[in-house]
């Protein structure tokens, strides 16, 4: 890791954001010296060194300020034209709703944030959080968004009821779904599904988003601050066909009453089209000229950095995984739908394959599970429907396979013997470095 020495001083008008991208490798130091100013809608505090690596972001200021940033950005520029007004006027609407399910003692508002890919919707999601955070709401977060994995890993589907402000500098952390989240007090809910896109299993996505649905309304029934609070629920960039269906099922499971359409103008018709009626908003915001596309490869570092901090933390809160040896009879590595499907031919005639997307299948442990990430299932038994629906205990790491022995060695956050049997297998790879 690199760290350029001289600081760099920006000042910034009231309504401008400067926007910073820094590499991964490279650390950047923002300090932020006199007035107000917050990242992604999480404010900064004054006289403090905030730190970044493998970043894009927003400083945005609403009434001016002044900043030093120490390091290399790869990109860096102040814009003042920002659509933060239309943003922020979002969350005053959003909080209207709040006010009347607190004095009704319902449920505040549920809405959907859909768009294509990188059109600023996580950003968008973590402000509105924010704002309400800073008001004193306890909304609750639903990550649907199974490529990125903002809560815990990529592959998840996720549901945290967040009480403190976000991270400024990590986001919403990659903590153990044993743990709770950054932003939170609460363990966070996770079901796993394993793939990036919907597209790679609709039966099973739906399914585990109406089971996620159901968790987080149970928990809200017995939350009254969390209920007014509402829900704001982020999701992957999938705009086509299946993401409509996607799209819609959502809208069902959670019972949305705000779509927010980011960037897309026929999204917006569509969606007006198709879920508009009494009760239901669909309202459309511009996407930010600061959102930047990442590439296959800027995704792929992302998330290699997500699964490493599972386990060895960052630098301001370092982890110690363990590493244990497990023999191949001490648990059932699993996994379900598409990697399990027979081909079509080999199909008897007539049958439904969408059957086979949700059957779950016992995989014999070998050296391909090398590098794999698993989730660890909460379940005891292998039950079908029921293990598919089971929440996550957290994961491990396949570092190392010892076939002639017919055992394993494993990375785990937690010491001793995984206390769960059943592992999910997905298609999540990663090479310890
Ligand atoms: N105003 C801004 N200035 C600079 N960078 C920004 C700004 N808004 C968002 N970004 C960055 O742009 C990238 C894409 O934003 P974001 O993740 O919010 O988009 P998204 O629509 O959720 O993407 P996807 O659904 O494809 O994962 C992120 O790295 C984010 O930090």
């Amino acid at each position: 890791m690199t760290t350029a020495t001289a600081p760099k001083e920006w000042l910034l008008d009231e309504e401008n954001e400067l926007r910073i991208e820094i590499d991964f490798g490279t650390k950047v130091k923002l300090r932020l010296v006199t007035g107000t100013a917050e990242v992604f809608g999480t404010e900064l505090a004054q006289k403090i060194d905030y730190e970044f690596s493998g970043r894009k972001i927003a400083v945005f200021t609403w009434h001016g300020c002044k900043l030093l940033v120490t390091g290399h950005c790869s990109v860096e520029y102040i814009a003042n034209e920002t659509p933060m007004v239309s943003y922020l006027n979002m969350h005053l609407a959003l909080e209207q709703r709040r006010l009347l399910a607190t004095q009704n003692k319902g449920q505040g508002p549920r809405v959907l944030i859909v768009g294509p890919n990188d059109v600023g919707k996580t950003s968008l999601s973590k402000m509105l959080l924010s704002y309400a955070l800073r008001q004193s709401r306890q909304p609750t977060y639903v990550d649907l968004d199974c490529s990125e994995g903002s809560i815990t890993m990529p592959g998840c589907l996720t549901a945290t009821p967040l009480t403190e402000m976000i991270d400024a500098e990590e986001g919403f952390g990659s903590s153990a779904t044993s743990a709770p989240t950054a932003g939170s007090a609460v363990m966070p809910l996770a079901y796993y599904f394993g793939f990036p896109s919907p597209k790679d299993n609709v039966k099973l996505y739906n399914l585990l988003v109406s089971r996620l649905a159901h968790s987080v309304n149970r928990r809200l029934e017995e939350d009254e601050t969390a209920r007014s609070s509402g829900i704001i629920i982020d999701t992957n960039g999938l705009i086509d066909s299946t993401g409509y269906e996607v799209i819609a099922h959502c809208i069902k499971a959670f019972a949305v009453d705000v779509i927010v359409v980011l960037g897309h103008e026929r999204l917006y018709s569509d969606m007006t089209r198709l879920h508009k009626k009494a009760g239901v908003a669909v309202i459309k915001l511009a996407k930010s000229g600061g959102v930047v596309e990442r590439d296959p490869a800027f995704r792929r570092h992302t998330q290699n950095q997500k699964i490493r901090e599972y386990f060895y933390g960052t630098s301001k809160n370092e982890l110690a995984p363990y590493s244990t040896m497990i023999n191949y009879h001490d648990m059932e590595i699993l996994r379900v739908g598409e990697g399990s499907l027979a081909p079509s031919s080999a199909l008897p005639i007539g049958e439904d394959r969408k059957v086979s997307e949700t059957h779950v299948v016992k995989v014999e442990p070998g050296e391909h599970l090398l590098h794999s990430v698993l989730a660890v299932s909460n379940a005891d038994k292998m039950t079908e429907p029921e293990i598919l629906e089971t929440n996550l205990a957290g994961f491990v790491y396949i570092s190392e396979i010892h076939d002639a022995r017919k055992k394993m060695t494993v990375l785990s956050p937690c010491p001793g013997r995984i206390p769960k049997k059943f592992w999910w297998l997905g298609s999540l790879k990663w090479a310890e470095d």
